[in-house]
């Protein structure tokens, strides 16, 4: 007698099968998120004589934090600094190497670290939930109007300033006040880079869901 062949169940993937797949998703992303902070460092610099630049990349970095939340995107911003300290030109005007951690706009930098991880935690909060992404899969929360231009603001523009302009206070020598009110020309660039990734932000959800995990 035959006996009659069953169909076969899908496999639901293991618990490490499913914790593997998502580090190494998250590892790709942190490196597109760096790559595409440094590609907006070709589309130039406006450089203030013996200052700091006005450039794009802050728009990268508010991505960054927006999209892959709290730790990946200070991981991303991370990764590229490791890139530039290995001298590679990955900051605006083909900038790279040791010498721009001690210069004018170090502290931005480092600022651009808090500042990813602050958006995420605006957008993601500090850990994201287990859902119907799928077994065991993360998801963050849906990004809204209310978390993500406090966010942007608090994140992308404050918390970069706050450590960019007391480290170039200290490295030139200009009062701590003299040099928050020069820092005074990044703001209308950097509030127009908000509303682009609030922008972004809202409309990548909507398209692309996914890219959020
Ligand atoms: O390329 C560098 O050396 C770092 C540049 C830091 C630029 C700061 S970030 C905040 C503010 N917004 C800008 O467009 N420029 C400054």
């Amino acid at each position: 007698m035959h006996s009659i062949p069953q169909p076969t169940q899908p496999t639901q993937p293991t618990q490490p099968a499913v914790a593997r797949e998502d580090a190494l998703r998250s590892l790709a992303r942190i490196a597109v998120f760096a790559a595409l902070i440094g590609a907006l460092g070709l589309m130039g610099a406006v450089p203030v004589p013996g200052l700091v630049p006005v450039t794009a990349q802050t728009l990268g970095v508010m991505l960054a934090g927006a999209i892959l939340g709290p730790w990946r995107g200070a991981a991303a911003v991370s990764l590229l600094l490791v890139l530039v300290a290995f001298g590679m030109p990955l900051l605006s005007g083909g900038r790279g190497g040791l010498g721009v951690f001690v210069g004018p706009s170090a502290g931005y930098l480092f600022g651009w670290v808090l500042g990813a991880a602050v958006v995420g935690l605006f957008l993601h909060g500090l850990r994201r939930s287990r859902g119907a992404a799928g077994p065991g899969r993360l998801r963050p929360p849906r990004p809204t109007w209310l978390r993500a231009v406090p966010g942007m603001l608090v994140g992308g523009i404050l918390a970069v300033y706050a450590v960019g302009i007391p480290v170039q206070a200290l490295i030139t020598g200009m009062a701590l006040s003299d040099t928050a009110l020069t820092s005074l020309a990044f703001l209308p660039g950097d509030l127009i880079k908000a509303a682009v990734a609030c922008l972004v932000t809202m409309a990548l959800w909507r398209a692309y869901p996914r890219a959020f995990r």
